[in-house]
């Protein structure tokens, strides 16, 4: 008998068999989000009041809380994970007219109105490069340019422009002043989205709205998906976040909630945890908020010590 065969096909029927299960749970999950929005009385509200989502509502709920966002001051927020878009027209309703949004996301999604946005990964370098030029000088060049007066499509020439500035800065050995840590606050809402199942004859644009993320369920993997997207969202703060700057991320709770929070108290002189009542009361969600950035915080201690 060969028992590498034998073996191998046994795994394999395994992994299989488990393949199927997730997709007919994730799937079945998915719809049983999907009910649960229709009749959901936030969800109703915010269709009233022409926002993208429910979500919307825990934004507002944290910022009348902590007071993230100023109007007429001239913020910059950073909003990680921002499609369909509701926590941003949260931020640009608290921040305007002055204030500049940028969303950032790894599904394609139309902004709303004044929301700049690209689609990139977080956990991108070169993200973290795009979002330093877009809320750098930069930006002006943009508005000149005479792109659509709400949301421009900006994002080739945010990548051009990058090229260039290292080219040039390759060239003349030298390094173009940049803002390293340009935004006042940024706020994640991150989570995984659900796996593209259908549209993929639409090659432009699927629906955010419909892919959003909820949880799997399983609450060991929702929480340390979470920890994982709140970890690359604390160290865009650290990389991006003026001293002073403010910070929120949502987190599925769990055994490592703690770690987190640890690793917040390095980066921010006040850190508080909170549920929005806006969040179902079986939800797993809470909200990390961290205020007051503090000088000089070095990566690596963050994450090691
Ligand atoms: C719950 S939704 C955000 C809802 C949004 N705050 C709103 O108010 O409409 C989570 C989003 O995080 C995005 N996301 C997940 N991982 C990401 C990553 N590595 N980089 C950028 N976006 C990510 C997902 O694509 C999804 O659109």
């Amino acid at each position: 008998m060969n028992y590498s065969t034998s073996l191998f096909s046994t795994t394999s029927k395994l992994w299989l068999s488990k393949c199927i299960q997730s997709v007919r749970w994730n799937s079945s999950a998915k719809s049983r989000w999907l009910d649960r929005q229709r009749v959901d009385s936030f969800t109703r509200e915010a269709k009233i009041l022409g926002l993208r989502s429910r979500a919307a509502f825990k934004l507002q709920q944290i910022d009348d809380k902590v007071q993230l966002f100023r109007k007429n001051a001239n913020q910059k927020v950073l909003d990680l994970g921002y499609a369909p878009g509701a926590w941003s027209q949260v931020a640009f309703d608290r921040t305007g007219p002055n204030g500049v949004i940028l969303g950032v996301d790894i599904l394609p999604c139309l902004p709303p109105r004044g929301v700049n946005s690209i689609q990139a990964n977080i956990l991108a370098k070169k993200t973290h490069e795009l979002i330093r030029l877009f809320f750098s000088r930069h930006f002006q060049l943009y508005q000149e340019d005479q792109l659509h007066k709400d949301h421009g499509y900006f994002q080739h020439m945010l990548e051009e422009e990058l090229l260039l500035l290292k080219e040039n800065n390759a060239l003349n050995n030298s390094k173009t002043s940049v803002d390293s840590t340009p935004i006042d606050v940024i706020i994640s809402d991150m989570y995984e989205p659900w796996p593209q199942t259908d549209g993929f004859w639409n090659n432009f644009t699927n629906s955010a709205y419909d892919r959003m993320a909820n949880t799997s369920g399983i609450a060991v993997k929702d929480h340390s998906m979470s920890m994982d997207l709140c970890d690359a969202a604390l160290v865009a703060a650290i990389d991006l976040l003026k001293p002073g700057g403010s910070f929120v991320c949502k987190l599925y709770t769990g055994e490592e909630d703690k770690l987190l929070e640890n690793r917040l108290k390095r980066v921010f002189k006040d850190v508080q945890r909170f549920k929005p009542s806006a969040c179902r009361n079986e939800s797993k969600e809470i909200y990390f908020i961290g205020l007051k950035k503090k000088k000089g915080v070095n990566k690596f201690e963050v994450f090691l010590s």
